[in-house]
């Protein structure tokens, strides 16, 4: 038989009438009803029938049947109870499909990667509650689960900043972070008409390839995240500025001083001025002051 597929606005339409939904602002609900964003989701996420998925936020399940389609079998993660009952309905053709109700911030990835894919790496996608973004990104990188990919709809301006680098107004913490993990590439921009409701923001599809090794070795990773965050938290000020008055690290002005000169630095430079490597090297020599 055809299959009831949804990803047009007619359908997604049917089905929220059918079941009275609601959509709830703060679980950041903007449902696709456009079929060529989800091909174009689908082909950038390069799934094959090999692949387990992780997709966050299922909503109605419009991607999750493409992603059933193309996976050899997925896992949905969703918050809002309201949906499940939908999921069970808009699913029931696809036997390949798992609907977890939960949070995704204290769901156990790891386990259903041990439990689903052998602890191989999965691909995660998904298009993302934007509220959650940043949080839902680096908690999948810093657990260090096995993730081969992450190919995520997420707000234009995030996706700017975690693909920009150094001179950019859009480089920060965020773009470090990523790029340390991951290598990114903007694979589409979105307008708002190809969600209900409309978004009040432009949106891209961004793909996050996890790098085997990082680019950069740094001798203490997280010395090195502290440092990247505590330069980038006065953005107008320099970077000896950032470092002295910072509370997660505790230098002196002669430390920071002699840190930045040794890194080939001058004392005026910008923390958004510096490369990976260049943090990397700072903080190298911050961690032998110890
Ligand atoms: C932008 S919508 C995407 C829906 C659907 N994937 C689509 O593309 O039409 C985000 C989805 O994430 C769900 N969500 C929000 N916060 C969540 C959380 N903490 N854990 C799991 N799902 C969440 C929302 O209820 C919603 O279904």
């Amino acid at each position: 038989m055809t299959r009831p597929y949804l990803g047009n606005p007619k359908y997604t339409i049917e089905v929220l009438q059918k079941y009275g939904f609601v959509f709830q602002k703060r679980f950041g609900q903007n449902f696709l009803i456009d079929t060529h964003v989800l091909d174009r989701i689908i082909q950038a996420s390069e799934i094959t029938k090999d692949d387990f998925v992780l997709e966050i936020g299922p909503g109605i399940g419009t991607m999750t049947q493409y992603l059933a389609d193309s996976a050899r079998e997925v896992t949905a993660v969703e918050i809002d109870d309201a949906l499940i009952p939908i999921l069970k309905d808009t699913l029931k053709e696809w036997d390949n499909v798992n609907v977890i109700h939960g949070d995704i911030l204290k769901t156990d990835i790891r386990k259903i990667a041990d439990e689903k894919n052998q602890g191989r790496p999965i691909k995660v996608v998904a298009n993302l509650p934007y509220y959650i973004t940043t949080p839902i990104i680096m908690g999948l990188f810093e657990s260090h689960v096995p993730v081969d990919s992450i190919t995520v709809m997420v707000q234009k301006e995030v996706a700017d900043r975690m693909q920009t680098g150094p001179g950019s107004k859009d480089y920060g913490a965020l773009s470090l972070a990523v790029q340390y993990y991951a290598k990114p590439e903007i694979v589409a921009n979105v307008p708002p008409n190809c969600f209900m409701p409309r978004p009040k923001v432009g949106s891209a599809v961004i793909r996050l390839t996890r790098h085997q090794n990082p680019p950069v070795t740094a001798k203490d990773e997280k010395l090195m995240f502290r440092i990247i965050r505590a330069s980038f938290n006065q953005r107008r000020k320099t970077l000896a500025n950032g470092l002295k008055n910072s509370q997660e690290l505790n230098y002196t002005k002669e430390q920071v001083e002699a840190a930045i000169t040794e890194c080939g630095l001058p004392l005026n430079i910008r923390g958004e001025a510096l490369t990976l490597e260049q943090f990397a090297k700072l903080s190298d020599i911050f961690f032998d002051m110890k």
